[in-house]
């Protein structure tokens, strides 16, 4: 039987990266994969319509409403191991999956994972990858797009260039290896709609590109893997 990359994918949001892949993979282009499931931190996640429409199973797993952390706890060391148990469920959550996952990408995830699922997941051999809307070593975190424009309207803006990465996702936020990058440069008068539209176009393809790089690695590696076990 042809061996298939099982694909999980994180989103809080809109999910049209989440919807490029799932378009892409119903192409015979793409490598042989499949998403198996999604998961949503956020019960009104637009992702959810589209694994519904599309029929990837999902799953809703939050840090308050699955009672890991009380709402309005402001005590940091109690919001530390809430995340870290939460981290450590959701772990858990996917290797007990019916089918276990090679590859996580995260799309528009707006979650930092802690150690405990890192470590949890990657030990079982799992690949997770990111799409961060600025280039490597560039407006690590949360609103990349809305600070980089702002520096573009200060005349702040190196070359006047913005950009987007798939990368590895390792503990330190948006500093994994890139796996893909792309330069986009920002036009005198555009709005930040306007910036932000033309850079999530410019992320449905490189998301695509990216996975299909990393899902090709993951099936030479698993042929590599059935060849030496039969010598
Ligand atoms: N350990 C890692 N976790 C995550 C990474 C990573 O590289 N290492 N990438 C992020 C995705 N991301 C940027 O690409 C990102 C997402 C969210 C945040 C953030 O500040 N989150 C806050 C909550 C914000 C909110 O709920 O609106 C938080 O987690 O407290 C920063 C960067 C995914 N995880
Ligand atoms: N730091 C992570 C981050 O900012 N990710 C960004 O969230 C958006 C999700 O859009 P989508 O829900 O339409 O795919 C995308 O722009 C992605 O780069």
């Amino acid at each position: 039987m042809a061996h298939e990359c099982h694909i999980v994918v994180f989103a809080s949001g809109n999910g049209s990266n989440f919807q490029a892949l799932i378009d892409a993979l119903s192409s015979k282009q793409f490598p042989s994969a499949r998403i198996t499931r999604l998961i949503v931190n956020r019960k009104k996640a637009y992702a959810v319509t589209r694994a519904e429409k599309a029929g990837i199973p999902w799953e809703y797993f939050n840090l308050i409403s699955n009672g890991f952390q009380r709402a309005g706890d402001k005590d940091p060391q109690h919001i530390k191991e809430a995340r870290e148990k939460y981290d450590a469920a959701l772990g858990d959550l996917v290797l007990a999956l019916e089918e276990r996952p090679q590859l996580i990408v995260l799309a528009g995830w707006m979650h930092i994972f802690s150690r405990a699922f890192l470590d949890k997941v990657k030990g079982e051999g799992i690949e997770i990858i990111n799409l961060h809307p600025a280039l490597p070593g560039k407006y690590d975190g949360a609103d990349a797009i809305e600070r980089a424009y702002e520096d573009f309207v200060a005349g702040k803006l190196e070359n006047n260039r913005t950009g987007i990465m798939i990368h590895h996702v390792i503990d330190e936020v948006d500093r994994g290896d890139p796996i893909m990058t792309r330069e986009i440069p920002l036009e005198q008068g555009e709005t930040l709609d306007q910036v932000k539209e033309k850079i999530h176009a410019h992320e449905h393809e490189l998301l695509v590109e990216a996975t299909a790089q990393v899902v090709k690695g993951i099936l030479q590696g698993s042929e590599l893997h059935l060849e030496t076990e039969k010598q």
